[in-house]
């Protein structure tokens, strides 16, 4: 069997690196029309920082793991594709600001048409809206040749980063989508077929296709909600004198409710959350069900609030100004162990700074300057010289929030918890204060040390 993969990002990269390293009989190409990522994956430094990923690259690599710029060639060998390109919100047009952009999966899916000579099973791995198999049906049928035909599976992926690896080869569930014919029935056992090398048995779910495209949006925004429901309950804390850590452990004991995705926090980023939950927003609105639109959109209100009140909280705390003031900020990816920025909080936080003129320090140990430049300069809309005069980048939390005045935890990275923070209070201006975005700090230890401490969802005195 030969599995194709196009994308070579964040899901289609560590998904079918997992398949080729626990399927040795399957070959397995991953293509990409962006060179420069291709010419990464085939390199010494590969594209996406994912903790055990290099070491299944590097194994698999040459023996029965390929990454191309070939795209045709590879669609042409292949009996089973995933599509796994980026699915974006839509900038601009019709439903510009929620639906997905699915330019991409267009394309992608149009490519396949052209190429094809033989039978196809194509993957819906991308996170699209629910009944977009069906577009991609009609536009296969509508441009292959003559007696060449496919089925449509959908597949979505519900890997997490920082944690995709163990997610990939522990997943909770392999959903695959299908429809209910005797082809359909086929093309998704094939599929089983490949998850089944490692995955057992009652853990692979089969579903009707749309019930499996709308269970990837349904779970993302579920998530995504208790994070935002959590949140919302971190300012009656800081309100009350109640301690958000605790209620969270509280509440979460409760086996229906459950202990995880319920840690407070400067709120969600990431590529998906925001960007999927749009979607069913949108999805809601189109289908006449403006009720359903407004409740799901009100998760993502909370987040853009939660953001916004720990920037004004951090402004207010010094003194009322931080213009020409120095910030630490202690990480710049969306959440530890990634080295992604998508929908990071410390975009948001950073650019808010700027504009009240602060001087930003910064430090996350995977993020590259270039990227973060990226993310405000080029993205975020910050001006090239505002940048270059006050945003400067570190090597270390040490070096970062010497002569600060506020140190601002943003990422949950480990090696935060553990710096010494005695070391850092010396060198910082007085009143030195630390923001935890994150809950991760030992407070009453900086307390101690002499540093005013400021935490979402706890009002400790400080
Ligand atoms: N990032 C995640 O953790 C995650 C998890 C689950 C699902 N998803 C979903 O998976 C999809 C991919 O996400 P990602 O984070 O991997 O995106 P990504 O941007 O990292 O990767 C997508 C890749 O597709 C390539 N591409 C686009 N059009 C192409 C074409 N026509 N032919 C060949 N290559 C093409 C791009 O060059 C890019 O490298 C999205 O729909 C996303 O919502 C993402
Ligand atoms: O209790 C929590 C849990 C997470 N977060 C934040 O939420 C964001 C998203 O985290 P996480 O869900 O762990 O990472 P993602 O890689 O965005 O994964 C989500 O999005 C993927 C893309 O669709 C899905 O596949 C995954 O199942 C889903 O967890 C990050 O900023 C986290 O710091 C919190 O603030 N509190």
């Amino acid at each position: 069997m030969a599995i194709c993969c196009i994308g070579a990002g964040y899901v289609g990269g560590p998904t079918c690196a997992v398949i080729a390293h626990k399927c040795p009989d399957i070959k397995v190409t991953i293509v990409d029309i962006n060179q420069q990522r291709i010419d990464a994956w085939n390199s010494q430094n590969i594209p996406i920082y994912e903790p055990g990923l290099e070491e299944i690259v590097f194994a698999q690599r040459g023996k029965n793991l390929f990454f191309s710029t070939d795209v045709d060639g590879t669609i042409l060998e292949a009996d089973l594709i995933f599509v796994s390109v980026n699915t974006p919100t839509k900038k601009g047009g019709i439903g510009a600001g929620f639906a997905a952009d699915l330019a991409y999966v267009e394309a992608a899916t149009r490519n396949i048409a052209k190429i094809a000579k033989s039978h196809k099973i194509v993957i819906e791995k991308s996170t699209v809206p629910c009944r977009t198999a069906e577009s991609m049906r009609k536009i296969l049928d509508a441009n292959s040749r003559p007696g060449v035909t496919f089925d449509i599976l959908s597949n979505p992926e519900f890997l997490a980063e920082g944690t995709a690896i163990k997610d990939l080869l522990h997943p909770d569930r392999v959903l695959i989508g299908h429809l209910d014919t005797e082809s359909g029935k086929r093309a998704q056992e094939a599929l089983t077929s490949v998850y089944a090398h490692w995955v057992p048995k009652e853990r692979i779910v089969t579903t009707r296709l749309w019930s499996s495209e709308l269970t990837k949006l349904a779970a993302n925004a579920m998530l995504a909600q208790r994070i935002s429901s959590i949140n919302s309950l971190s300012a009656i804390c800081e309100a009350t004198g109640a301690d958000v850590d605790e209620v969270a452990y509280a509440c979460g004991l409760d086996s229906r409710i459950g202990p995880k995705f319920l840690k407070a926090s400067v709120g969600f980023g990431g590529s998906c959350f925001q960007k999927d939950i749009l979607n069913l927003v949108y999805l809601s609105q189109s289908l006449h069900l403006p009720e359903v639109a407004e409740y799901w959109n009100q998760v993502v209100i909370m987040n853009e609030y939660q953001k916004r009140r720990f920037a004004e909280q951090v402004v207010r705390e010094l003194f009322n100004t931080i213009t020409n003031k120095k910030i630490a900020i202690f990480g710049f990816a969306f959440k530890k162990d990634t080295g992604d920025t998508r929908e990071s909080a410390a975009i948001t936080l950073i650019q808010y700074f700027l504009k009240e003129n602060a001087n930003i320090r910064v430090y996350d140990p995977k993020v590259p300057e270039s990227q973060m430049r990226y993310d405000l300069v080029v993205d975020g809309g910050v001006d090239q010289a505002h940048y270059n005069k006050f945003v400067t980048v570190h090597d270390s939390a040490y070096a970062a929030a010497e002569g600060c005045d506020a140190v601002v935890v943003v990422t949950e990275w480990d090696e935060f918890k553990t710096l010494d923070y005695t070391k850092i209070y010396e060198k910082m201006n007085k009143p030195a204060c630390v923001f935890d975005g994150r809950l991760i700090l030992p407070l009453n230890k900086l307390k101690d040390i002499g540093f005013k401490t400021i935490c979402i969802g706890k009002s400790l005195p400080h």
